[in-house]
């Protein structure tokens, strides 16, 4: 189902489903996931912890491993469907047309060889530059993510950086290949405040100033809400609530994305109270009938236990998974 305004999107997710095959039970941690973004665009992926965000990365970088399987659906990058493409192909797309940037930046850098190495590495892989060219990129690059004395730094181990300065070398190295999107997941959520701050303003700043897309996965609202265009809200493995960011964070639909909000310690302040969503996130292997969401909903109503919401248009740019959504002025 379409239903974003993007024309020809730069990445196009549609009806995508992931599911792990565990000796407990089939995992079905994305069931049923679509959306779009568009050159230039930073969308947000959010909700609680297991909601199959990370998967949704993974799946589109083709990083899912046994006993994880894209069951269906398609990923299409530029109209090519990444899920039917061979390894070789999707070698090609990691690093060149879409890199990736996690939580802990080790998990990205190699201890044991020089910042400068692993950067080069990157250009020798993805350019034709000569030794000289690739150098003076390397620095430009650890320049621009804010580190000084660059060329000096190139020659540093990683555990010679801060824990910030080695987030700002993974973003330099995921941006060299001049990738045309990015999947950062929880990027910042290691650090500290401060310096999350700096982080998210540089990442904004890089691909404004490169013209990449990014997808932005986090349980943090309050972030998303100052980095994303778009926002797209996961509730065990399916898509409850998405639209432009003003809309879903100043009107949301959907109780769950309203609980989220909620939850934000600023906005409960205006609010004047910290609501925390009550009960847990129930277990995918075993999902009751009709919403997820049910159990924890302030609007359920006997519908809710029988049927399934689908994704629908609501007001402004968003749709919703909901039986019973919010209209603009309510609150709960
Ligand atoms: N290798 C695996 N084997 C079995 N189940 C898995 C595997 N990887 C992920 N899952 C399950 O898939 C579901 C979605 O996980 P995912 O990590 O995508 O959630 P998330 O929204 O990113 O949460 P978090 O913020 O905790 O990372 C979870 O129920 C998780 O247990």
């Amino acid at each position: 189902m379409m239903t974003n305004d993007t024309q020809n999107p730069l990445l196009a997710v549609r009806d995508l489903r992931t599911y792990f095959h565990t000796f407990s039970g089939t995992v079905k941690a994305v069931n049923g996931v679509s959306f779009e973004i568009g050159e230039g665009e930073v969308m947000g992926l959010v909700g609680e912890s297991g909601g199959g965000k990370s998967v949704v990365g993974f799946s589109v970088l083709g990083l899912i491993d046994e006993p994880g399987k894209i069951e269906g659906g398609e990923i299409l990058l530029d109209g090519q469907d990444l899920v039917t493409a061979g390894e070789d192909r999707l070698r090609e797309v990691r690093g060149r047309e879409i890199s990736m940037v996690f939580q802990d930046p080790m998990t990205s850098l190699n201890p044991l060889h020089t910042v400068g190495r692993q950067m080069d590495e990157v250009l020798r892989l993805h350019t034709k530059l000569d030794a000289d060219a690739r150098h003076q990129a390397c620095v430009e690059m650890l320049e621009s993510v804010g580190i000084s004395q660059a060329a000096e730094r190139l020659k540093a181990f990683p555990h010679q950086f801060s824990g910030g300065m080695r987030q700002r070398v993974v973003i330099a190295i995921a941006l060299l290949a001049r990738p045309r999107l990015i999947i950062a997941d929880e990027p910042t959520t290691a650090l500290d405040v401060t310096i999350q701050s700096q982080i998210l303003k540089l990442m904004r700043q890089q691909i404004a100033d490169k013209g990449a897309s990014m997808i932005l996965i986090t349980h943090d609202l309050a972030v998303v809400s100052e980095m994303a265009d778009h926002i797209t809200v996961l509730y065990c493995g399916n898509v409850v609530e998405r639209g432009k960011t003003r809309d879903l964070i100043e009107t949301p639909s959907h109780p769950y994305t309203r609980g989220l909000i909620d939850s934000i310690p600023d906005t409960a302040h205006r609010h004047d109270r910290l609501m925390q969503i009550p009960g847990s996130v129930p277990d995918i292997r075993n999902l009751p009938k009709g919403c997820n969401f049910r159990d924890r909903c302030p609007r359920a109503q006997a519908l809710c236990a029988q049927q399934e919401p689908v994704l629908t248009k609501q007001h402004a740019t968003l749709w919703a998974a909901c039986h019973y959504p919010l209209k603009p002025g309510e609150t709960a």
